[in-house]
């Protein structure tokens, strides 16, 4: 049995950066677990990013680096801001994992953040965050070849036609979802 990683990190057009498999992963595998970079506390989205700009202050130059390192869809809509928080809100509203069920906590992971999207089943991945341990879980749903590209639905409420949906994920997520469920031409 190889120990090495069965997935890697590569680009793809349109996409940005995401993760494939290597070689065949059964389902009901641990693909990785790993702490975040930051968390952040507050039921008000106002109050959250003050309280993420104080996080991001507070990490290391490694941890900076390491979020800063990570994918902006947002437009840059208050010019008011410096270039850095502009990049550090762009970045937690691309990446952010709601991470309790009264939506208080979010949290930002190097890894986690590499996975795209995929409209409901089309994903073949989900998450589970442990609360006690601090810790993000990656899961594989079912059987995944090598070469196939490894998704989590980020929001699996959107089950209202294809054309909806992209419209929701572009204003909530700003990006124009390329999905195979989506591109599907059986799809609506
Ligand atoms: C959490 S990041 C995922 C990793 C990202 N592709 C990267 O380069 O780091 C979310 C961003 O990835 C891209 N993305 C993710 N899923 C996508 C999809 N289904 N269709 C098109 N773009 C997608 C969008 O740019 C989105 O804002």
């Amino acid at each position: 049995m190889t120990t090495e990683s069965p997935f890697v990190i590569l680009d793809v057009p349109n996409k940005g950066q995401s993760v494939f498999a290597v070689r065949f992963i059964p389902a009901g595998t641990s693909l990785f677990q790993e702490p975040p970079i930051i968390t952040v506390e507050d039921a008000q989205a106002t109050a959250k990013i003050v309280s993420l700009n104080r996080a991001f202050s507070q990490l290391s130059a490694e941890q900076k680096t390491a979020y800063l390192s990570l994918c902006n869809s947002q437009p840059a809509s208050d010019t008011a801001l410096t270039e850095v928080d502009i990049a550090v809100l762009g970045i937690w509203k691309t990446n952010t994992f709601v991470l309790d069920d009264q939506g208080m906590i979010n949290g930002i992971f190097q890894m986690s953040s590499r996975l795209n999207h995929s409209c409901l089943g089309g994903e073949n991945a989900h998450w589970e965050w442990s609360e006690e341990e601090k810790l993000m879980r990656f899961w594989t749903d079912r059987d995944i070849e090598a070469g196939e590209e490894i998704t989590h639905c980020y929001r699996p409420d959107w089950r209202m036609g294809t054309k909806n949906r992209r419209e929701a994920l572009m204003e909530n997520y700003g990006f124009w979802c390329t999905c195979k469920v989506c591109e599907s031409p059986e799809e609506d």
